[in-house]
């Protein structure tokens, strides 16, 4: 499925990256100049973020990292994402390229990786992530609440494909005696702000953090306050993976790129992907989760977790939190996230999950 690589390079001495990467280097600080091989996608907002964590890395190692294009499934199947079997469509083409040596670390969005972490791959380093909030774009500048007014019949139409997203909105819309309605649509970020410019739809909703490293957040009309939309699990986030016992030219690559791990960041991703397992609902279920840490000043005091499930059409919501001491470690965050989820399934979550459900 991979297609011929080609490369691009930050740093020096990319010329003679292609004869020795990879290969265990017998001459210590020398072989540190040989490159790093990134896996990444081919979209807009896969090669942004890959270039950034690129020079990250680059500035990191002191080694040229060069990108080397993957094409995934996902990318080519023009089927609907649930029919070519969801979460892992995107993630699977890069995981196959580092378990056969062709690159040595991937980037992924944290919030499209499956919650079950493959043997010989470890999530080396979860960096800070963006924020977490999803947006909307709006015609004419905008907002949920003026919406409907100025929209044909006072029904807003609002693009998503996402059952979260879905459910969420017309709960919202609901409490709020406003109508909406909401469109299933899929593609890129741009393809997706187009049904809006192109006078197709009344808005979108998309993830701040995607807009952002693409440099198109300058036209979100509203940031979507978490109390309303909780966003995915972890969404805004990036996780950089790599073999677990890859030596790099002598030096385990893991333990190099651990260094732009971000611990908070970490530990709400991983009480919010713990919470998604619990449910035992995928990328396409209407699951939304949300860690973030409360503060005393500069001092970290708490984190609390947020969670919801609905039906798409937002007539039930089984929204509930817990706040509590900050994990200290990845066991106490997956603890955090299965008690919400329990409560959430004493308050019937199971029900709202679709064909997944008991
Ligand atoms: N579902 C696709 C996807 N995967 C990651 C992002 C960008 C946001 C992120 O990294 O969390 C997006 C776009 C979106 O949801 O609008």
């Amino acid at each position: 499925m991979n297609d011929t690589p080609s490369t691009a390079a930050w740093g020096k001495a990319a010329a003679g990256a292609h004869s020795t990467a990879g290969a265990p280097g017998p001459h210590g600080a020398v072989s540190d100049q040989r490159p790093l091989r990134l896996g990444t996608r081919r979209s807009k907002l896969a090669m942004a973020q890959s270039g950034q964590v690129a020079q990250a890395v680059h500035q990191l190692t002191g080694r040229p990292v060069e990108l080397v294009e993957i094409t995934t499934y996902g990318d080519v199947s023009r089927e609907h994402l649930a029919q070519i079997g969801g979460t892992g469509v995107f993630v699977s083409a890069l995981r196959d390229a580092l378990l056969s040596h062709e690159i040595d670390f991937a980037v992924h969005s944290l919030k499209d990786l499956p919650t079950a972490q493959p043997d010989d791959l470890v999530l080396a380093a979860i960096p800070a992530r963006e924020d977490p909030r999803d947006v909307l774009v709006a015609r004419d500048g905008l907002t949920l609440e003026t919406l409907p007014a100025s929209s044909r019949n006072g029904v807003a139409r609002i693009g998503t494909g996402s059952p979260r997203r879905m459910a969420q909105l017309n709960a919202w819309a609901r409490s709020h005696g406003l109508e909406i309605e909401t469109v299933p649509i899929r593609g890129n970020i741009d393809t997706r702000v187009g049904f809006v410019t192109d006078g197709e739809l009344d808005a979108v909703v998309l993830a701040a953090a995607g807009l952002t490293r693409i440099g198109r957040i300058g036209e979100a009309t509203q940031f979507l306050d978490a109390d309303a939309v909780l966003p995915a699990p972890g969404q805004g986030a990036l996780a950089i993976e790599c073999l677990a016992v890859h030596q790099v030219h002598g030096t385990a690559l893991a333990a190099q790129l651990a260094e732009l791990d971000d611990p908070y960041t970490r530990v709400a991703v991983t009480a919010e992907r713990s919470l998604l397992a619990a449910l035992e609902a995928g990328c396409s279920a209407p699951v939304g989760a949300l860690a973030d840490l409360l503060a005393d000043g500069q001092i970290v005091t708490e984190m609390r977790l947020r969670g919801v499930v609905g039906s798409t059409d937002g007539t039930t919501l089984v929204q509930l939190s817990t706040t509590g001491p900050v994990p200290s470690s990845s066991e106490e965050a997956v603890a955090l996230g299965r008690e919400l989820a329990a409560e959430m399934l004493d308050k019937g979550a199971a029900g709202l999950m679709g064909e997944r459900a008991l």
